[in-house]
């Protein structure tokens, strides 16, 4: 069979849940990412999911990406999808200093739920357009990156500024873990699923420096 037929055809699929408080950005960034439009309007999510496939460094990647509700009736959602997600982008707005603290709960319950320090995650401050209305220095949430070892983006979703590179951070992470060859010895599975399934979770994880990148 020709192998070129087969080229484009994505080798990996991740689960990217997108995570932070009511109004920060979040379905606006992810339909930015899947769809490059903007969206004025505010329409509070409840759930929405997309698919999309990305190029990361060459390698074809199949996202499925979980735009989640920030509004505070809709948590009791989050364990379910804290359980499926591979990868967290957590965003808050850098015009509300809030929502930089309920980052904090929400890291909290994903380390919890997923049992490991180490899952790949990339904070995102977004709104970094309204610098008349900054609440969050750069500096402060880069410090609280670090203790999280996490990179650290200032993104808009309104003018594109690393929307893309919020995504693809988090994609290297996960296509790291999943490369990483004594993976294969940590690899266990859930209780009573088929080990031909591709849902797997990993214990031992690798840890990279934070980064912070400014606009
Ligand atoms: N200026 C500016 N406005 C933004 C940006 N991102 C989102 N907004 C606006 O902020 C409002 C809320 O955006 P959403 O993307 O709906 O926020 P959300 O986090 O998905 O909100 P929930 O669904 O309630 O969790 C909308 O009016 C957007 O137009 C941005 O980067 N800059």
């Amino acid at each position: 069979m020709p192998s070129s037929r087969y080229a484009y055809q994505p080798s990996r699929e991740f689960h990217v849940v997108v995570l932070g408080a009511g109004g920060v950005g979040k379905s606006c960034l992810t339909a930015q990412f899947v769809h490059n439009e903007w969206i004025e309007s505010y329409d509070p999510t409840i759930e929405d999911s997309y698919r999309t496939q990305v190029s990361v460094d060459g390698r074809q990647v199949m996202l499925e990406i979980l735009d989640t509700a920030g509004t505070e009736q809709f948590v009791a959602m989050r364990d379910l999808y804290m359980k499926t997600g591979q990868g967290f982008l957590l965003v808050f707005s850098i015009t509300s200093r809030a929502s930089l603290q309920e980052l904090v709960t929400l890291r909290d319950e994903i380390i919890r739920i997923k049992d490991d320090e180490n899952i790949p995650i990339v904070i995102v401050g977004n709104k970094a357009d309204l610098v008349d209305q900054r609440q969050v220095d750069r500096a402060k949430a880069f410090a609280i990156s670090q203790r999280w070892n996490a990179p650290y983006y200032e993104a808009s979703a309104r003018t594109r500024t690393n929307v893309d590179e919020v995504f693809v951070d988090l994609c290297r992470q996960m296509l790291r873990r999943d490369d990483a060859p004594d993976n294969s010895q940590d690899l266990y599975y859930d209780k009573g699923e088929d080990p031909s399934s591709s849902r797997r979770r990993r214990k031992r994880k690798h840890k990279h420096g934070p980064r912070c990148t400014i606009l």
